[in-house]
């Protein structure tokens, strides 16, 4: 209608499809990741014929695409006769023992006994099935970093790897998925698996701009109608998501920029709605980090917000006194907030006293407890 203007009525939306936007939505191409996608498929295609894959390391920044090609690649060889792609979530499933529940289930359509089986009748029924079905076992372990917090890194993949010595024609593949770049793991795990885990190494890198622009006018296409979302705000949002090189941050921004637009009424998405959404996208980055800590760590977090600034010695009293953890572990705690960027671990010279650590939030507290 002429005299609406651009208004927009309260049954109308800029969005064609707002389910692009969500978190667990699987983009329909996935552009800029070929190389990642051959490395993969290399180690995989062995299985395809009845053999024993590659194993294979995947390593890169967060909201790089490692799971999406995950994903896509096992779509496509679950769907093959004789072979089983399972990808295990390994911050839910954190022990062997859950992460082989999982695959039990994965392969027998069924969850495991509730009032619980041993470790091995768990292996030993899928390792059965595996050679009874001449099935291929391809594993990924996606962020294994977490497997690593939990001391149960080693044990879990020394059974996979090794099914094929206890069940002879036992076929397992393993590929391992990482965001967190500061743990070397295949360092990390113990000489009897590093003896037997060579993997293929595939590197995701961090998104450049223009890549940027190029996957996220995709989800534009498809998730707003016509002409919302020009090329200017769409450059913006890009030129913001590079900043943390996480490609959530871009979309959760798009999404939010949308709803703005909507909240004031416009039919088209401007620069304006994309600056007014950051303030909260940026923090979706922040967000997820914080919702994959420990509760040691968040306390941890909680500490330091109430001693900002203080000496690591008078902030493990105070640590301490709530958790009642030794210093060994809350030395490891802070490196880990540190290496997450969550922490400033400065060194600083105090006179007579030698070096020591000053410990400070690196983002607003009331940013981080909010998250908490
Ligand atoms: N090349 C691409 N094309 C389209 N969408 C992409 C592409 N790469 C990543 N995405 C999207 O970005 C989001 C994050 O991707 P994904 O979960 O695969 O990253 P990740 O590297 O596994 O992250 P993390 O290490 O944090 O688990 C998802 O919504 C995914 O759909």
């Amino acid at each position: 209608m002429a005299d609406d203007g651009d208004m927009l009525s309260w049954d109308e939306s800029v969005f064609r499809d707002e389910g692009v936007f969500e978190v667990d939505y699987l983009p329909e191409t996935f552009h800029h990741r070929d190389d990642q996608l051959d490395g993969l498929q290399y180690a995989l295609r062995p299985a395809v014929r009845g053999s024993r894959p590659l194993n294979a390391m995947v390593r890169g920044p967060p909201g790089t695409g490692k799971t999406t090609a995950v994903q896509k690649l096992f779509g496509e060889l679950d769907a093959r006769r004789g072979v089983r792609a399972v990808r295990v979530n390994c911050q839910v499933d954190s022990t062997r023992y859950a992460v082989f529940s999982r695959l039990f289930e994965a392969i027998f359509e069924y969850e495991p006994p509730a009032s619980g089986i041993s470790f091995k009748s768990l292996f030993e029924q899928i390792t059965d099935h595996l050679t009874d079905e001449g099935e291929v076992l391809v594993v990924c372990l996606d962020d294994v970093n977490y497997l690593f917090y939990e001391g149960e890194a080693s044990e879990t993949l020394y059974s996979l790897l090794r099914a094929h010595e206890t069940h002879a024609g036992a076929k397992v593949g393993v590929i391992l998925v990482s965001s967190d770049l500061d743990l070397d793991v295949i360092a990390d795990l113990d000489n009897r698996v590093q003896s037997v885990f060579r993997p293929e190494e595939v590197y995701f890198p961090a998104y450049d701009e223009s890549e940027i622009v190029d996957i996220l006018r995709e989800r534009v296409d498809r998730g707003f109608r016509n002409d919302v979302l020009g090329p200017r705000p769409l450059d913006l949002v890009a030129e913001l998501t590079a900043e943390t090189g996480d490609l959530r941050v871009g979309i959760d921004l798009l999404r939010r920029a949308g709803l703005h637009a909507e909240a004031r009424g416009s039919r088209t998405v401007e620069i304006e709605d994309v600056e007014s959404a950051y303030e909260k996208a940026k923090h979706v980055h922040l967000s997820r980090r914080l919702g994959e800590l420990t509760d040691p760590e968040r306390e941890l977090l909680r500490v330091i917000a109430d001693h900002d600034g203080e000496r690591a010695g008078t902030v493990y009293e105070a640590f301490h006194d709530e958790t009642d953890l030794g210093y060994t572990r809350y030395s490891e705690l802070v490196n880990k907030l540190d290496q997450l960027d969550l922490v400033d671990a400065s060194y600083t010279s105090v006179e007579g006293r030698g070096r020591s650590r000053e410990l400070s939030l690196a983002h607003d507290a009331d940013v981080i407890l909010n998250r908490l």
